[in-house]
């Protein structure tokens, strides 16, 4: 078994491997916590056992995104083992908008990362394209970092509409950033069908996907921009599934939910393992 991986795992690499032969791009597992754990002591022990799970120095880059409340504690917690963002954000500069928090906010707080357009949000909350363009202008304009959410529902899985789906979600999602902005976006496939039901898209499936979404990119901002833009896969990540995936060449990540709230999965997860990348 030979370790590949982007980043240092020095004692598993052969000595002829360099870390960049396998990953174009180095790999980021995200955890997306949504409305839990429900109390803070909770949080506490689940932001310890997730940093306990990194030891050394990370072959992946990795963020945790927490309800607000929680921000603070997590950050003090995990210290700069990871990143820690906001699931959401209200793109305003300050004013009337009772229950917003907004990227200065978050800013002031050593907060630099934020989600964007996740489908609940979508969903529940009627988040449409333009709010979502919104959101993330604002962030990039504010200097923070966003990953963008995107990705078609069953109805629109079934009717074969995927790739057109995520080329309008994608093209109104990152209207008006420049490609100089480009380098504060990730982008985050994620097949509403996929979300919380535990029918995780085949590598296979999800490589297609990534890799029309690489050739939006490019077709938008140019290769450059393409090649280093990390394109991470969402719903139902587990730690049986999380290798498979990332063994395909345009599947830069992970973006979790249920799982990054297990301990011993998220670990797992974040500790993924691929001995070669797959075209
Ligand atoms: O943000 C995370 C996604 O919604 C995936 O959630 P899941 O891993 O529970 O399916």
């Amino acid at each position: 078994f030979v370790n590949k991986q982007f980043g240092v795992r020095s004692s598993l690499l052969e000595s002829s491997t360099t870390t960049t032969e396998l990953f174009a791009r180095k790999p980021f597992i995200t955890g997306n916590w949504k409305l839990n754990p429900q109390s803070k002591s909770e949080a506490v022990d689940l932001a310890r056992g997730i940093a306990d799970s990194i030891t050394g120095e990370s072959p992946s880059d990795v963020a945790l995104f927490v309800p607000f409340p929680y921000l603070e504690t997590v950050q003090g917690i995990v210290g700069d083992k990871l990143i820690v963002g906001a699931e959401m954000i209200t793109p305003e500069i300050n004013g009337a908008f009772t229950g917003g928090v907004s990227p200065c906010m978050l800013k002031s707080m050593g907060i630099e990362w934020a989600l964007a357009g996740h489908s609940e949000r979508r969903t529940l909350n009627k988040e449409s394209d333009e709010d979502i363009n919104k959101q993330c202008k604002m962030l990039v304009e504010e200097g923070m970092n966003v990953v963008l959410c995107i990705g078609e529902s069953l109805d629109e899985f079934e009717k074969d509409l995927v790739d057109a789906v995520c080329e309008i979600q994608l093209k109104k999602g990152l209207s008006e950033i420049g490609a100089d902005q480009m380098s504060q976006v990730t982008i985050a496939y994620e097949p509403v069908w996929a979300i919380g039901t535990g029918k995780v898209a085949t590598p296979e499936i999800a490589q297609s996907v990534h890799k029309s979404i690489r050739s939006i990119t490019d077709k938008m901002y140019g290769s450059s921009v393409a090649e280093s833009t990390r394109i991470l896969y969402g719903g139902s990540v587990s730690p049986g599934s999380v290798d498979g995936l990332l063994e395909k060449p345009d599947i830069d990540g992970a973006l979790v939910g249920g799982a990054s709230l297990d301990t011993t999965s998220f670990g797992r997860i974040i500790n993924f393992e691929v001995a070669e990348v797959l075209a």
